[in-house]
């Protein structure tokens, strides 16, 4: 009997960049999967807690402006999820307008507050007089521009454009040319070791102890385990209060990884294991 296909959303509508994460993803995956598109991240999540879908790919952290605050937050009001899987895609923002637009001369220009952010640079030498309108994605500010009438533009990719009929006024305008996203899969099943892999782990610290933060880094030094992210977010309950996110390369169920999880259970008021993945390919 035919396998039924895997369901995995993304941050839509089509034409983001996370579809197009999706696509590069999952195209390596051997069952089948259908993707369908949501138009922002708290839906999606809602959309995997009440299992309408079985994976979704978020938008996580980038090279330029850091993390994507909102996948990280969901997912720790999702205390079921886990993240089964990463991929990091090169991001060549372009200027879209609609055909035969004067670009110089634009009103407002519309594109999700990451895309907004990665462009600031040439935004501030080109259009400082243009209003600038945050999305809930790159392709719903692309979207927008489309079906007015306006002389709107719209930061998103040359793949957008296809989708929407529009131009490429100016292409790469991202502030850096190596600018890189990072995204997840996130699901609810425990990954199989591959042999390459990462585990990304949340813990709070009590408050009054020296040494805190060390304690728990010195576990992962002492076993020789290489971390590659750490970063702390506000636990919004009190201000000065944190939660840290940490990745390390292995998988929970090799031996030392373990060991480390288990030590530093010892000094933390919380722990949550996110996952144990594949490390991602890079799609330049
Ligand atoms: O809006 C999109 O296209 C997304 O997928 C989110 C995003 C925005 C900017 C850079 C990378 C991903």
């Amino acid at each position: 009997m035919k396998e039924k296909a895997i369901r995995a959303g993304y941050l839509g509508p089509e034409g983001t960049f996370s579809e197009e994460a999706a696509q590069v993803f999952f195209s390596y995956q051997e069952q089948e999967v259908s993707l369908s598109p949501f138009s922002s991240i708290p839906l999606l999540y809602d959309a995997l807690g009440k299992r309408e879908v079985d994976l979704a790919m978020l938008p996580v952290e980038n090279s330029i402006e850091g993390t994507v605050n909102q996948t990280l937050d969901e997912l720790i009001e999702h205390p079921s999820l886990l993240i089964s899987g990463e991929i990091i895609l090169s991001i060549h923002h372009c200027l879209l307008v609609r055909p035969d637009q004067e670009w110089a001369k634009l009103e407002r220009v519309y594109s999700h507050p990451q895309a907004l952010a990665q462009c600031r640079t040439f935004l501030e030498k080109n259009l400082a007089e243009t209003a600038l309108f945050p999305t809930l994605s790159t392709a719903e500010g692309a979207q927008i521009v489309a079906k007015s009438t306006e002389p709107y533009g719209a930061i998103a990719s040359r793949f957008a454009a296809l989708r929407q009929g529009l131009e490429v006024a100016v292409p790469d305008i991202q502030s850096k040319q190596n600018n890189k996203t990072r995204f997840l899969v996130i699901g609810r099943q425990l990954t199989e070791p591959t042999g390459a892999d990462k585990t990304s782990i949340v813990f709070a610290l009590p408050q009054d102890r020296p040494g805190g933060l060390y304690s728990i880094l010195k576990e992962f030094a002492e076993r020789q385990i290489n971390l590659t992210r750490i970063e702390s977010r506000p636990t919004k309950q009190e201000l000065g209060h944190y939660l840290f996110f940490i990745d390390c390369l292995g998988h929970q169920r090799d031996p030392m990884v373990a060991e480390a999880l288990h030590a530093i259970g010892k000094n933390t008021i919380l722990t949550r294991i996110l996952g144990s993945y594949k490390i991602g390919m890079v799609k330049e």
